[in-house]
């Protein structure tokens, strides 16, 4: 072999010469140590590369939309199909929001009756965490200003889809509606009602239990404060807020729900020996014990019954607009099954349930490879973990979407069409249909999301129908819908046009879009919706990962 042939960095490697056995030794030790850590960092980079790729292959959907439009609702439509065993595991850890839910409905009855008996005017709602807004009419730009229904503040913006109202008229003809009408439904209130109201009265301690129950996480969103909104809040108003609303809400869901059934499993064991014998209700066995919330509303189950099936309740309730059966967690009409002893929860109390979501909260389901398209990637599974990201949607809570705007695939949009006779509870000033409006404008124009598919749940549409059926005018809040049919399917048809032109008009570039009419407390037909929607989003990212 020549010089030329020798390995120029050879002299490197080479043994010092004169090398005794003892640096021999310790050379070669040192060489292995080095080999070794050159070895673990090789193994790290090659594992921080495989979870990279791996990080690749994860499509990542963020749930948007207003306040009440059912993003948690289509989550959980999601986990119950495919996510089946955390699901059932879950399932009776809900029973203290199911009874938190009920308890609000019966409250906010005493309190409406209370204002009724004092007199207070109707547009004063009779709880601030009275769960939605009662429908009240807008007034169209376009009619004329008289006395009793001064016009509302001219808008030029043509984006301005929808009527608005000004608060002053509202009062001036719910006062004079509560004049005419006071001395009458006052009567129908007699000492029965007051009795009611004592006799519920238990009711209130069992609310802030069950909300002490649900634990750390639980909070108390104060809504209303402009100076708080995010840059995803929609001022289009220049008015001083001053409602404040609160509900019920929590940052962290599943340790809510842990801690909930923790702390009802520690009430149940004080209480055991004193309410499991001898009780009066037939289906709790003996020696059954229950946790002191579960014993209360069994007492009161015959009370609650006989407030809601009263006549003059109905009444008052009517003449003050409030539609409980139409407000998010309704079961007053379940109060057989659920104000029990033995109640458990079944899949639609909890897909009804309604707990408002504070922040963000994170779910990871992995799909079965089994049900659908997954390829390529990591062992020809791309496409097959999800992580979805459920948000709270009120206005003070959109500041927290932004940061998880980066690296989306898709965006299902919830926009309820029921609510077009509604306003924001966070403000009430604003159309709530108008809002839903201009948030798709603000995150079909995001540069963040220029490359998500865009997915539109028009939701609600069994309380549109509902909605419409009991006479409700859509041209009344919408003048530019104007002669059209006023039934359901030629709603959602113009509606869904509207946010089809807007996303056309606002995309910073042309993408993937699907529209679909839902209605998502009605699990079964979600069921094939949500399937429809997990094929396309996994197509569509299997599409740009170039992994088919
Ligand atoms: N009737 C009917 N009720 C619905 C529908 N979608 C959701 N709801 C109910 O409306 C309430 C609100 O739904 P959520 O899913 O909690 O709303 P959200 O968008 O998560 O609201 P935030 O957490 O406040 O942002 C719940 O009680 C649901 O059961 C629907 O299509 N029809
Ligand atoms: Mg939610």
């Amino acid at each position: 072999m020549g010089a030329t042939d020798q390995d120029p960095f050879a002299i490197f490697h080479a043994p010092p010469p004169n090398e005794t056995a003892g640096e021999r030794a310790a050379r070669i030790e040192k060489e292995a140590e080095e080999k070794r850590i050159s070895d673990q960092i090789d193994e790290q980079l090659k594992a921080e590369r495989l979870a990279l790729k791996k990080q690749k292959y994860v499509v990542r959907v963020l749930l948007l939309g207003q306040s009440e439009s059912g993003k948690s609702t289509t989550l959980k439509n999601f986990r119950m199909k495919y996510a089946k065993e955390s699901w059932d595991a879950e399932r009776a850890s809900w029973r203290a929001v199911i009874q938190l839910n009920l308890i609000r409905s019966i409250i906010t009855i005493v309190e409406t009756l209370q204002a009724e008996m004092d007199g207070e005017p109707l547009d004063r709602p009779a709880s601030p965490s009275t769960p939605a807004t009662p429908a009240t009419a807008l007034i169209e730009e376009s009619v004329p200003s008289t006395p009793n229904t001064p016009s509302a503040p001219s808008r030029k913006d043509p984006s301005y889809l929808l009527a608005s109202q000004t608060s002053k008229e509202s009062l001036s003809r719910s006062g004079s509606l509560s004049l005419a009408n006071k001395a009458s439904l006052s009567s129908l209130l007699t000492g029965k009602h007051q009795l009611l109201k004592l006799r519920l009265g238990p009711l209130r301690r069992v609310e802030s239990d069950l909300k002490n129950q649900l634990g750390e996480g639980a909070d108390e969103e104060q809504d209303g404060v402009a100076e708080s909104f995010g840059p995803l809040s929609l001022e289009t108003t220049s008015q001083t807020l001053t409602k404040r609303k609160k509900e019920f809400g929590v940052r962290k869901l599943q340790d809510a729900l842990e801690r909930s059934v923790a702390a009802a499993k520690r009430a149940q064991s004080r209480n055991g020996s004193q309410h499991g014998h001898g009780s009066d209700d037939e289906t709790a066995g003996a020696g059954d014990s229950v946790d002191g919330a579960t014993e209360i509303l069994a007492s009161c189950q015959e009370d609650m019954k006989a407030l809601w099936s009263d006549e003059a309740v109905r009444t008052v309730l009517r003449k003050r607009k409030l539609r409980l059966e139409d407000t998010a967690g309704f079961f007053l009409d379940d109060l057989d099954r659920i104000a029990r002893r033995d109640y458990q929860p079944s899949d639609d109390d909890v897909v009804r349930a309604r707990l408002r979501t504070l922040g963000v909260q994170e779910y990871r389901i992995t799909f079965d490879s089994s049900t659908t398209l997954f390829a390529g990637g990591v062992g020809g599974d791309g496409g097959k973990e999800w992580l979805l990201y459920d948000v709270g949607g009120s206005r003070t809570m959109r500041h927290a979407w932004v940061p998880f705007f980066d690296n989306v695939q898709a965006i299902i949009f919830l926009a309820p069409v029921s609510c077009f006779d509604e306003r924001l509870s966070e403000d009430s000033k604003v159309n709530r249909l108008e809002d839903s409006f201009l948030l798709w404008r603000m995150v079909c124009s995001s540069k963040l999301l220029s490359k998500a598919t865009m997915i539109l749940f028009l939701n609600k549409c069994d309380l549109l129908k509902r909605k419409l059926k009991s006479g409700a005018q859509i041209k009344a809040y919408l003048p530019s819908f104007g002669e059209r049919t006023n039934d359901v399917g030629t709603v959602v048809k113009y509606l869904r046009e509207k946010f089809k032109e807007v996303l056309k008009e606002h995309s910073p570039a042309p993408r993937s879009s699907y529209f679909y009419a839902t209605s998502v407390v009605d699990t079964k037909s979600t069921a094939t919706t949500i399937k429809a929607v997990k094929d396309s989003i996994t197509r569509e990212f299997l599409k740009h990962a170039d992994l088919m």
